[in-house]
């Protein structure tokens, strides 16, 4: 069966995008899917992309199918400076072709496919180009991932907020909890719970997250 595929954002680099598509990673496959990981552009890469590399290299694991796929279609573009890919990339072109043929390549293979963006969702590709253009363009949900410490009341909100402008509906965000969760819960809980009900994290939530976002379309929303 296919699902849509699954956009992991987050309010920044560095936040637990990789990290949490992991933990996606796992516990799909624990469910019985072929899952697919993509990365289309990585920068700040010196010899090898560690992001694409460490998604490929355990989706390989779960699903050995995969090792007929080349690193390179796993991650179409890789840039040296550790920058948003519009800075990294200098004169180099991003074409949206070249990553769709990659997706559908990856995607023939699997149930569903991961695909980790890079930094947050408004950084910059091309000139008419956001990292939040990923959402549309492989027509997949999307995982927000926010971070743990004070300010990411503001950070979440900011996120929600873009995506709510920019139309995206099929979204869920939740919490990495990386370093502060004994502040997060006196200093930031009783606010989102208060606003949102609920606030999911990737230590205590993955079955919610992934009930929330595996819904095949075509079997009438049919959850995993
Ligand atoms: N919950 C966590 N507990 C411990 N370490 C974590 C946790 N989440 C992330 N990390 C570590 O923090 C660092 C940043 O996480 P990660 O690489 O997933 O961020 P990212 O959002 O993918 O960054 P980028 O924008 O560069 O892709 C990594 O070394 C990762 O192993
Ligand atoms: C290099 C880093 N690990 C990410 N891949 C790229 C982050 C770009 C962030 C750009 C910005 O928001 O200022
Ligand atoms: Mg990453």
């Amino acid at each position: 069966m296919k699902y849509a595929p699954i956009f992991i954002t987050a309010t920044n680099t560095n936040v637990g995008k990789t990290y949490t598509t992991l933990k996606l990673l796992e516990a799909l496959s624990a469910k019985g899917l072929r899952v697919g990981v993509m990365k289309p552009i990585e920068t700040g890469v010196l010899d090898v992309p560690l992001d694409a590399t460490l998604l490929f290299e355990t989706a390989k694991r779960f699903h050995p199918a995969l090792a007929q796929l080349s690193l390179k279609e796993i991650v179409p573009y890789c840039f040296e400076l550790p920058a948003s890919p519009f800075v990294a990339k200098g004169r180099k072109k991003v074409s949206v072709e070249v990553l769709q043929k990659a997706y559908e390549k990856i995607a023939s293979l699997c149930d569903i496919v991961l695909i980790e963006g890079a930094g947050g969702l408004l950084v910059p590709i091309e000139e008419d180009l956001y990292m939040y253009d990923f959402i549309r363009l492989f027509e997949a949900k999307t995982l927000l991932v926010g971070h743990d410490a004070l300010g990411c009341i503001n950070d979440i909100l900011l996120n929600l907020h873009l995506l709510d402008s920019l139309g995206v509906e099929d979204y869920e965000w939740c919490v990495n909890f990386k370093e502060e969760r004994e502040s997060f819960d006196k200093i930031t809980l009783p606010f989102l719970k208060k606003t949102f009900g609920r606030v999911l994290s990737v230590q205590d939530n993955m079955p919610l997250i992934v009930k929330s976002l595996v819904t095949n379309g075509d079997m009438n929303g049919d959850v995993l």
